[in-house]
């Protein structure tokens, strides 16, 4: 049966109805068909692009569910398209309802979004949103030698108002009081241990004040979803540890506020070069959200040019590949991760060339798709400069 013009092949949508109706034999013939609906009415829906026949002509629209929370990655060496398709995400979320983009930008590319009723946001978090455990790692001291232990004994002193009742997820959703990072540095001057602890601790923690990402006063993780309009977050310029607090407060937090109820939308935390922060301190926070963000209601999207440097839980919990052209034959080999038993063959063969062109992986729909990505309908700021472009230079 061929794809009808006009009607959206939506994936990710696992619910049980209309499966099959409208499923191309031809690109999927070994697959089970894939649900398939009226675009008209299909308000939850993000129109990603299109079908791409093998003779290069577009076919019909393909959309991804945003009905129910998912987890996804973005694949594809650089230049290939990795940025775009999350902008494009970012503006169909911003259309639809019940839902709210929230993007991390190490490179600055999203600010475009703002024509989408985006702004981009300085990062501030609460250094409280960190937990005590998490402080010595952050400042790059070993968490068991002497300023290390003392800045985490400080952080947990700090954070604890007496009355013992300060958890974490409060913490981390910014609904209670943070200390500064003066006062922290106050508590290291007064407490008892060796001056050259105290001083080294001290430095540290100036150090960290100097990324200027620390605000005891930063406004609740849950304002960045509040209204459903892209927050982009801006950390082009940001140090690695700096960024990495940032991601990991601010996917902690979406996750906290969801499950205190402190956040009606559903947010969608789309992650940009997502490779550098699976070895720091955001770590467990976005294999927090792969693994336990559907229930809660948080997704989580991780773009890469380095799938390698994902963990394999990234591709295992991910109901969602997008993969644009690999050559590495490392990042080929973490698509095999993402071969269940229903997808005959080998992806890595299936992979476009062009740029904007990926292979779908939907898990639910047990499909895998060839889609030309659609163009941004707001300015992607990702494009790398090129001499061809540039006016001649005066002749010499
Ligand atoms: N779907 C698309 N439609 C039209 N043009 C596209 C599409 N995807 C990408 N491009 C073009 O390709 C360029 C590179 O895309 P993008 O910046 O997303 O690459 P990337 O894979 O994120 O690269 P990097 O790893 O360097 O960040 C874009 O500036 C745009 O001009």
């Amino acid at each position: 049966m061929p794809r009808q013009p006009g009607r959206v092949y939506v994936l990710g949508r696992d619910d049980g109805t209309d499966r099959t109706e409208g499923a191309d034999r031809g690109d999927c013939a070994d697959l089970r068909d894939s649900a398939h609906r009226d675009g008209d009415r299909l308000p939850h829906t993000a129109r990603i692009g299109s079908f791409l026949a093998r003779d290069g002509s577009a076919g019909a629209p393909v959309g991804v569910d945003l009905d129910r929370p998912h987890a996804g990655v973005v694949f594809g060496k650089r230049g290939t398209g990795k940025s775009y398709t999350l902008g494009v995400l970012a503006e169909e979320l911003a259309d639809a309802g019940g839902v709210a983009p929230v993007v991390v930008d190490p490179m600055g590319v999203f600010a475009g979004l703002e024509a989408a009723g985006g702004r981009t946001v300085d990062p501030a978090v609460r250094p409280a949103s960190i937990p005590p455990s998490a402080w010595p790692n952050l400042l790059g001291l070993a968490p068991a030698s002497g300023p290390g232990t003392l800045v985490w004994q400080v952080v947990a002193d700090a954070v604890d108002d007496g009355s013992g009742e300060a958890t974490d997820r409060n913490a981390a959703s910014g609904t209670t009081p943070s200390p500064s990072l003066a006062a922290l540095r106050e508590a290291v001057d007064a407490a008892d241990a060796p001056a050259e602890t105290r001083r080294a601790a001290a430095n540290h923690l100036r150090l960290a004040a100097s990324w200027g990402v620390f605000d005891a006063d930063a406004p609740p993780v849950a304002s960045l979803a509040a209204d459903g309009d892209p927050a982009v977050l801006d950390l082009a310029g940001v140090p690695d540890a700096a960024a990495a607090a940032v991601v990991r407060a601010v996917a902690r937090g979406l996750y906290d506020a969801r499950i205190a109820g402190d956040l009606s939308r559903l947010p969608w935390l789309l992650v940009d070069e997502a490779h550098a922060f699976f070895d720091g301190v955001a770590d467990p926070a976005l294999r927090t959200l792969l693994t336990r963000g559907r229930a809660p209601g948080v997704s989580l999207v991780c773009a890469t040019q380095r799938p390698a440097a994902l963990p394999s839980v990234a591709v295992s919990q991910s109901d969602l590949l997008v993969s644009h052209r690999l050559t590495a034959a490392r990042d080929v080999e973490r698509l095999a991760a993402a071969e269940a038993t229903y997808l005959a063959g080998d992806l890595a063969s299936r992979l476009p060339e062009g740029v904007g062109e990926a292979l779908v992986v939907d898990d639910a729909t047990e499909t895998a798709h060839t889609v030309r990505i659609r163009e941004r309908r707001t300015p992607h700021e990702g494009e790398s400069p090129r001499a061809s472009r540039l006016s001649d230079p005066e002749p010499h």
